[in-house]
């Protein structure tokens, strides 16, 4: 199979869906490898490498389209990129599409065949694409909202850890999957009071086992949520209904009940943000204030460490790549049934049931 590697274009975003070794490991399996120039480069792999591991670095994003039966990202393509893609072509990326209708639309009418690493699963029913992801964004969220909790980012000039004889900062993380578990490693690291809430009980009582007294546990419903807003220094977003939207628990009227200069890291806004006053934001001017609360919303987090991120992105992503790429797409989907609910479009039909759902649009399950 011929495999494309293509340059990221969004704002200040740096990883590269296939390292140099990714490379050489397709070329021994016999494929042919196209990579954009520079497409490294922001993860510290130059074109050099690529050439040495066996593929063929390419100026022109057109050519490089063209030529490719299979292409690899790690983002979801943007507006500018669409019309690069041809009938029958495979793309294997993040996609987010329930929160992104346009980008939908695009690749059901270019007849993209579109593999999402985020609704790919395991046998046990994880998200192994995911993962690696939401463990840095987890991790990230404590760092970016322990900065812009400082006075001169905007945010109440609240020390998480606190100092002994003053108060610690409290930390507020919803959803207690990967990302939330992630982020609830940092926040006690730091000395944080932390409060995790999630609807799954099992869940909880892992916290419980895990942390024992440094973390407190609560159920999500409304009452506990509102209640723990007024509390908070720092809010982290972290639920997932895999494919789906994000189910906005926070009202814009419940930022009235929290602390003037309190911070919100949404790291859920790629499914569309857990927050209702939530808008996407980039790298390079990342937060907003709304009723003076701060909110951090960049729905590409683990690009700003673009190393650790492609070294962790990549090492899960390769062997579904390498196993569309030898055995064919419809037979790599009939031998994995969770590589088949990766596939989000396929031939102009919506084929992810949740996120059919949630652009209201025809669920047409793939059938080979
Ligand atoms: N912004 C960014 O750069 C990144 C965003 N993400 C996103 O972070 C989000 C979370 O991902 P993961 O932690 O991997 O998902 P996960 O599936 O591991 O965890 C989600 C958790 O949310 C819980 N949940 C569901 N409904 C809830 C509710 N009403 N209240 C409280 N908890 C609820 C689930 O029980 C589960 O424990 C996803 O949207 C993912 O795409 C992940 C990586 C990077
Ligand atoms: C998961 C995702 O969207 C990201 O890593 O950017
Ligand atoms: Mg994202």
């Amino acid at each position: 199979m011929v495999i494309g590697l293509v340059k990221e274009i969004k704002v200040h975003e740096y990883r590269v869906g296939l390292t140099p070794e990714n490379v050489a490991t397709y070329v021994a399996h016999g494929h042919t490898l196209i990579v954009e120039k520079g497409a490294g480069e922001g993860a510290g792999f130059e074109d050099d490498a690529y050439e040495a591991a066996g593929a063929r670095i390419e100026t022109d994003k057109h050519a490089l389209f063209d030529a490719s039966d299979m292409i690899v990202k790690v983002k979801e393509p943007l507006p500018g990129e669409y019309d690069y893609f041809k009938k029958g072509q495979i793309l294997f990326t993040y996609l987010h599409l329930a929160a992104d209708p346009a980008q939908a639309k695009a690749l059901m009418e270019k007849g993209v065949s579109a593999v999402a690493y985020e609704t790919i699963t395991d046998r046990n029913g994880h998200l192994p694409c995911l993962t690696p992801m939401s463990e840095i964004a987890g991790r990230l969220a404590v760092q970016e909202g322990a900065k812009y909790l400082e006075k001169p980012f905007g945010g109440r000039g609240v020390l998480l850890g606190g100092v002994p004889g003053v108060k610690r900062g409290n930390v507020l993380i919803i959803g207690g999957g990967v990302v939330g578990m992630n982020a609830c490693k940092m926040a006690v690291g730091l000395g944080a009071n932390v409060t995790v809430m999630d609807i799954a009980a099992p869940r909880l009582g892992y916290y419980d086992d895990i942390f024992g007294s440094k973390v407190t546990t609560l159920y999500s419903n409304r009452s506990n949520l509102v209640d723990a807003l007024k509390e908070a220094d720092l809010v982290i977003g972290a639920v997932l209904l895999p494919g789906a939207s994000a189910p906005k628990l926070v009202k814009t009227e419940d930022l009235k009940v929290m602390k003037k200069g309190a911070v919100i890291v949404d790291v859920a806004i790629d499914q569309g943000g857990c927050f209702e006053s939530s808008k996407v934001t980039y790298h390079d001017a990342p937060t907003y204030t709304q009723e003076g609360i701060v909110h951090y919303c960049v729905g590409n987090m683990p690009g700003a460490v673009s190393l650790t991120s492609t070294m962790a992105l990549t090492s899960t992503t390769l062997g579904y790549g390498l196993s569309i790429a030898d055995k064919g797409l419809e037979a790599a989907l009939k031998a994995d049934a969770g590589l088949l609910n990766g596939l989000n479009c396929h031939q102009g039909n919506c084929t992810n049931e949740a996120v059919a759902k949630s652009l209201g649009l025809v669920f047409t399950p793939a059938s080979f």
